[in-house]
């Protein structure tokens, strides 16, 4: 299941960015963005077989990809409104605010592996909360049902419906809280400063523990639980903060929550699962907290179960 999250997240942001739908292009930059996010806790050894060095090649590929994108669209050999688009649209500004194409590219390269790898791990990490916790995912089905059946057949979510998945919304943050898809924002200090009693002494790397804080039994009653309910209650400043906090905030935050709504709402609206594999241990050596299993899961449709039940 993890994998297909994977997959769910990275064709959803390639789309909205460069719009490639063409599914071998979009599996070789999977695989290459894969490698570059594996290569960015290794140690910088440039030798053939090292994750570091399969990083690096990887990110070359990848900038010769998005190259030759950039290339048709300059020639006008095709027009599209996404996010690149966007960005070369510029080229009509004054020089100091255009971007050249090494600055494109890394904006692309960027937001691929911000967001897509912190979304499917979020993704994966609720279905698991959700299997554990037989309780909430009820209440969230019910309100996903309730939800589909005011609208039309077929009809799909709208901005208002998102509005109202308050429930989801909740698991959503609760998810977010226990996962810890990003552990700790690293800092540097620019000048001295004394935060409670603490010298910090400009040049000092500080890292914002996020892990500790979400977990923090002072301002989450019984942390280790899962109770997305715990969120009808007005959370201390910066005591939630998944996405980060500050002028270096997520810039993708409500894609993401946007995501794992519609996630959730299709999932908890339109079936149950079990867990295929209940190993519970981590994946090795990923800067973001995964399931080593992959979290697969064998899911049966609501219709189903209950015509069975
Ligand atoms: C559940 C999903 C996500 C989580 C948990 C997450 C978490 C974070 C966190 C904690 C930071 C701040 C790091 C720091 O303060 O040093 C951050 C930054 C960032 N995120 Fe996300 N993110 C998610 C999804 C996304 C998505 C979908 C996108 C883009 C489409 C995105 C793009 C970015 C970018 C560009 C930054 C850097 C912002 C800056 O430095 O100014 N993220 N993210």
């Amino acid at each position: 299941m993890n994998c297909l999250h994977i997959k769910l997240t990275f064709d959803a942001m390639c789309d909205m960015l460069m719009s490639i739908t063409e599914d071998s292009l979009l599996r070789q930059i999977e695989e290459d963005c894969n490698a570059v996010s594996d290569a960015m806790l290794s140690i910088p050894i440039m030798i053939p077989g090292t994750r570091y060095y399969k990083g690096i090649t990887a990110r070359k590929r990848l900038m010769e990809t998005f190259r030759e994108i950039i290339a048709k669209r300059r020639r006008g050999e095709e027009t599209r409104e996404d996010f690149l688009q966007s960005m070369l649209q510029r080229d009509s500004l004054p020089p100091s605010e255009k971007l050249d194409d090494s600055e494109i590219m890394d904006n692309l390269l960027t937001l691929i592996i911000a967001g897509q790898t912190t979304t499917a791990a979020a993704m994966m990490w609720s279905v698991k909360f959700l299997h554990d916790n037989r309780e909430a995912q009820d209440i969230l089905r019910e309100e996903q049902l309730s939800i589909t059946n005011m609208k039309p057949d077929g009809a799909s979510l709208n901005h208002e419906d998102l509005n109202n998945i308050r429930y989801g919304l909740k698991v959503v943050k609760e998810t977010l809280r226990m996962s810890n898809v990003l552990l700790w924002f690293p800092r540097v200090a620019l000048q001295d400063c004394t935060i409670e009693g603490y010298d910090i002494k400009k040049g000092w790397h500080v890292n914002i523990d996020a892990t500790y804080i979400h977990h923090d039994s002072d301002l989450y009653n019984d942390p280790l639980k899962f109770n997305p309910q715990r969120f009808d209650e007005h959370q201390k400043p910066y005591s939630f903060i998944p996405f980060g906090s500050g002028p270096r905030t997520c810039l993708g935050i409500n894609m993401a929550k946007v995501t794992m709504l519609v996630f959730l709402h299709r999932l908890a609206g339109g079936y149950t699962w079990t867990l295929d594999d209940s190993d519970t241990c981590l994946e090795k050596k990923a800067h973001i907290p995964r399931l080593r299993s992959g979290c697969p899961i064998t899911l049966k449709s609501l219709s189903k179960t209950m015509l069975e039940s």
